[in-house]
């Protein structure tokens, strides 16, 4: 399924940069992936993902996106494999969107960006306690990077959309169970992966980043309800939640490793 070929070399990363990263940040994402410079490592094995639905506890407005958030107490939805050395547990899923379709993806792939991003947090349980130990810690966490397009409706998504209204303003949230988030995993398990940060604060240098080569799509409707989630609490001022992501960061001494599976 690897349409994007990519060549043997990585070429010297970019080193200026005009945008804006923490004092001294070396590894910051989101960045642009260009896929001729990344490197075809042969080692990458496939990813192996697996969920329990039953673990899917709450939908939570936290004012920057909404987290879907799991129960991390048990080892029942845990992502390895891959370039991960240990087994990382699910902890939330959330996206970043536009408030038109031009924009909206953190990550883009030859400068080119999709309307939305899922990102699936996962956090080392093999070597650390919590997951706010975690997201300070080197390998503390595993994030896969999903690109969402514009065409078909996701039936799987659906679930998810009814629920949104009710977590409509900041600091709301909802119960929500039995959603299986493999259902927004691509058929094709190609991805490239490199060492990079939260995308939000603290903006902390302790993610592996897997972003899937193919996207999946979603319809517009889908995108409208997350576009009438509001930043703001209830009874202040209306702020639409839309164009919650944050500008590409320099790849400096990085390499972007791709699997050709
Ligand atoms: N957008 S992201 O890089 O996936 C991400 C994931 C988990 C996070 O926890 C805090 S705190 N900020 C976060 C940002
Ligand atoms: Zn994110």
């Amino acid at each position: 399924c690897n349409l994007l070929a990519c060549s043997q070399t990585a070429k010297p990363a970019n080193q200026q940069s005009w945008q804006t990263q923490i004092q001294g940040g070396s590894r910051q994402s989101p960045i642009d992936i260009r896929s001729s410079e990344s490197v075809h490592d042969p080692q990458l094995t496939p990813l192996s993902i697996s969920y329990d639905p039953s673990d899917c506890l709450q939908i939570w407005n936290n004012g920057d996106s909404f987290l879907v958030e799991f129960d991390d107490s048990k080892d029942n939805s845990v992502v390895s494999g891959g370039p991960l050395e240990n087994h990382y547990k699910l902890k939330q899923f959330h996206f970043h969107w536009g408030a038109e379709n031009n924009r909206g993806s953190e990550h883009t792939i030859n400068s080119l960006v999709y309307p939305a991003e899922l990102h699936l947090v996962h956090w080392n349980a093999e070597k650390f306690r919590t997951f706010d130990e975690a997201i300070f810690s080197e390998n503390g966490l595993a994030v896969i990077g999903v690109f969402l397009k514009l065409g078909r409706k996701h039936d799987g998504l659906q679930k998810l959309v009814n629920a949104l209204p009710a977590v409509k303003y900041k600091d709301s949230t909802v119960e929500f169970s039995n959603f299986n988030p493999s259902c927004m995993i691509p058929s094709c398990l190609d991805y490239w992966t490199y060492p990079g940060s939260l995308t939000t604060p603290p903006q902390t240098e302790s993610v592996t980043w897997v972003i899937m080569k193919k996207p999946i799509e979603f319809g517009d409707d889908q995108l409208s309800a997350f576009r009438s989630l509001l930043f703001t609490p209830f009874g202040e001022k209306l702020e639409n939640m839309v164009d919650n992501f944050r500008q590409q960061q320099p790849l400096m001494n990085r390499v972007v490793r791709a699997t050709i599976l």
